[in-house]
């Protein structure tokens, strides 16, 4: 075992070594990226500002695999997500990070990102993902066929050929392991081969061996690559992989330098490595201070482990690791190096399409997408046929038919919301796929809305069509099929209205919550409940009437019905026939200015619109949210902490 150990790390202080040598210029789109003086501070009402990165430095280079470790908590998620440019907009961020020695914005497809969480298409098999993802990622000019073996390749590179038939599954489903989504989420992003890799905790889920072959994928990729992972516990296997290591306790640099030399560092500070025992653990065993432990100091001294912590920051301060880490730096930031590019890959009609077959293809299999809401709306439209049965044309018909339109369009089109859950993980794949540069909002609103079309004009005629003829609405094909209409348009209307509540809202209980008061808002003033002459002036007539769907769909649906149609009534054994027309004016005082197919063309610009706001609305956030993170950024000097800088801690 002390031999192997040995062995690997020569291997390693030789290939450190000659990383050390490389040039520090970038060449063929290779990524140097550098963060000095790096502070982070989360603030909320209730604590306060609560700094997690406390001024850190330090850099990742072509060709090398740096690992960021430390016990949990210590902000290894939080330095990742800061030098990849995704912090949240809760934190404050103040420090230089330069890509080539030059300021970048680095998101949206100039980098891969594996996080935390899998977040994947449940329905999708392994082998379905991997494929469509290569379709998407490699350019149009590849052949599909070589997208397949790259595909292919990648699989087999992270292990999971014999899961590839296998269903990814979620909540719905049980399919593959949490270890084997790990391996798909990290195959999905390695698959471009890009050109700067950052891996939120690769190795989570997997045992011993498959974190190592996993690991040992990636490292295999880095030449003329960046890659940059936060790891919890690696084996001595794994470990030995790392050219670079960036180790953390409580959001400061206990160690950055060869990970080869972090064994020596730690000797030479007075914390040496027992024989016979996983360095890794070793160093996280001695700065975890969550359980604080006495650590043992020769037979009668025993030190606190933030003392101990707080000595291998001062030993780390003075070394010549922190001196060489301070001039790579400084040598780096010199270069003005090249701009980095957002990656090539499929044209625009190409990502449209793909994207479209494959929320087909989820849509279909997902039951609570369209299946069951399909099921629910047959049993409510048998009931809705047999509570209105032939409903015939007395006087009592006028209101049985105006409560019944009302019905369908409110509540049938209210219910559309069923489909949100299913929604939101579509919309979490699509805000991952696009922060990651896969495509753009375009191509999946574009998806999005070809995809659902069949499914909606399903679940618009067979239980339109069944409510429709047991009730006994106006005959006439055209009739139905204007009926039909207003449905599907109501349909892909609160679609649409939810589409926008989820870019809005995070969260899927409060969206529903939104989504589902707004359309209450709409409905009460849409017309039927309160007559459009007696709602009242401010804010419900104008301007909620004529805002709301409702307004569009019940008039639509009314001079569908009531226009060409004869009531009969009956006095005295005489019949006088009331025109359907003067109904609709007297009754239900609808706007007999234009004709039903002009309210249907209003309903079918509003579902555009709608679709265009949720487009501007994710394509605000790509712009605003990284202003806004530039406006958090302050420097070092506004960062108002309680906690010591470390030059003091050094002193
Ligand atoms: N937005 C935030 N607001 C408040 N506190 C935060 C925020 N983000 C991170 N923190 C805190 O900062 C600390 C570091 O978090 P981070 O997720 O970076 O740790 P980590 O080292 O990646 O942990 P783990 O290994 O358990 O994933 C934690 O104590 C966390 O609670």
């Amino acid at each position: 075992m002390t031999t192997e150990l040995n062995a690997t790390y020569n291997m390693q202080n030789q290939r450190s070594k000659s990383v050390e040598l490389t040039k520090i210029v970038s060449q063929n789109g290779e990524v140097f990226l550098t963060w000095k003086d790096l502070w982070v501070t989360a603030s909320s009402l209730k604590n306060g500002n609560k700094a997690i990165l406390k001024g850190l430095t330090g850099y990742a280079r072509p060709g090398e695999l740096l690992a960021i470790m430390g016990p949990s908590g210590c902000g290894k998620s939080t330095l990742l997500d800061t030098i990849a440019g995704r912090l949240g907009s809760s934190t404050r961020q103040s420090g230089d990070i330069l890509i080539n020695g030059r300021k970048q914005t680095l998101a949206y497809g100039t980098s891969a990102y594996v996080t935390q969480e899998d977040t994947l298409m449940a329905t999708l098999t392994v082998k379905e993902a991997v494929y469509y993802s290569a379709e998407l990622q490699l350019p149009n000019s590849m052949p599909k066929s070589e997208k397949k073996q790259i595909a292919d390749m990648t699989m087999k590179e992270i292990g999971l050929q014999d899961a590839m038939e296998t269903r990814i599954g979620g909540w719905s489903g049980k399919g593959i392991s949490g270890g084997q989504k790990r391996r798909v989420s990290i195959c999905l992003e390695i698959l471009t081969r890009p050109k700067l890799l950052f891996l939120d905790e690769p190795t989570s889920g997997l045992d011993s061996a498959a974190s190592y072959h996993v690991m040992k994928t990636i490292a295999s990729q880095c030449q003329g690559r960046t890659i940059i992972a936060s790891i919890h516990q690696p084996s001595a296997e794994v470990f030995s992989l790392f050219h670079s290591l960036c180790l953390l306790s409580a959001g400061r640099t206990v160690y950055f330098g060869p990970a080869s030399a972090a064994i020596e560092f730690f000797a030479l500070s007075g914390y040496p490595c027992p024989t016979l025992q996983n360095p890794s653990d070793h160093f996280l065993k001695t700065i975890n201070s969550d359980f604080d432990q006495d650590i043992e100091e020769g037979p009668t001294r025993r030190k606190s482990t933030e003392e101990v912590i707080n000595i291998l920051i001062k030993s780390y301060n003075a070394s010549d690791k922190y001196g060489a880490v301070q001039s790579q730096v400084a040598e780096i930031c010199k270069q003005e190096g090249e701009v980095l590019e957002k990656r090539s890959h499929a044209s625009f009609a190409t990502q449209s399409l793909v994207l479209t077959r494959r929320s087909f293809v989820n849509m279909s299999r997902d039951l609570g997408y369209y299946w069951l809401r399909l099921a629910v709306y047959i049993v409510i439209a048998v009931g809705l046929g047999t509570i209105y049965y032939d409903v015939g044309f007395s006087i009592a018909s006028i209101q049985a038919r105006g409560s019944m339109l009302m019905f369908v369009a409110t509540f049938i089109t209210f219910m559309a919301i069923g489909g949100f859950s299913s929604f939101v993980e579509e919309l979490k794949v699509f805000q991952r796929e696009k922060l990651n540069g896969h495509y753009g909002s375009g191509s999946f609103v574009i998806a999005n809305t070809l995809s659902a079309l069949p499914y909606l004009l399903l679940i618009s005629l067979i239980p339109g069509a069944i409510a429709y003829f047991l009730t006994g609405l106006q005959h006439g094909f055209e009739h139905f099929i204007c009926f039909a209409l207003v449905l599907f348009t109501c349909m892909m209307l609160v679609e649409s209205l939810m589409m926008i509540v989820a870019s809005i809202v995070p969260n899927f209980l409060m969206g529903l919550i939104t989504g589902a008061g707004i359309q209450g808002l709409m409905c009460l003033s849409g017309g039927f409940f309160r007559s459009p002459n007696d709602l009242p002036r401010i804010f419900w007539k104008y301007p909620l009437h004529y805002v709301a769907f409702h307004k569009y769909a019940y008039q639509g649906l009314f001079k569908n019905e009531f226009e060409g149609l004869k009531i009969h009534d009956e006095h005295n054994g005489k019949i006088q026939l009331i025109n359907g027309e003067d109904i609709l004016g007297d009754t239900w005082q609808m706007n007999m200015d234009y004709s039903k197919w002009v309210d249907i063309a209003i309903l079918l610009g509003m579902v555009i619109l709608y679709r265009l706001l949720f487009l501007l609305f994710v394509k605000t956030g790509e712009t605003v949210k990284p202003a806004i993170r530039s406006v958090m950024s302050t420097s070092p000097k506004q960062i108002n902490t309680a906690e010591a800088p470390l030059h003091e801690l050094a002193a």
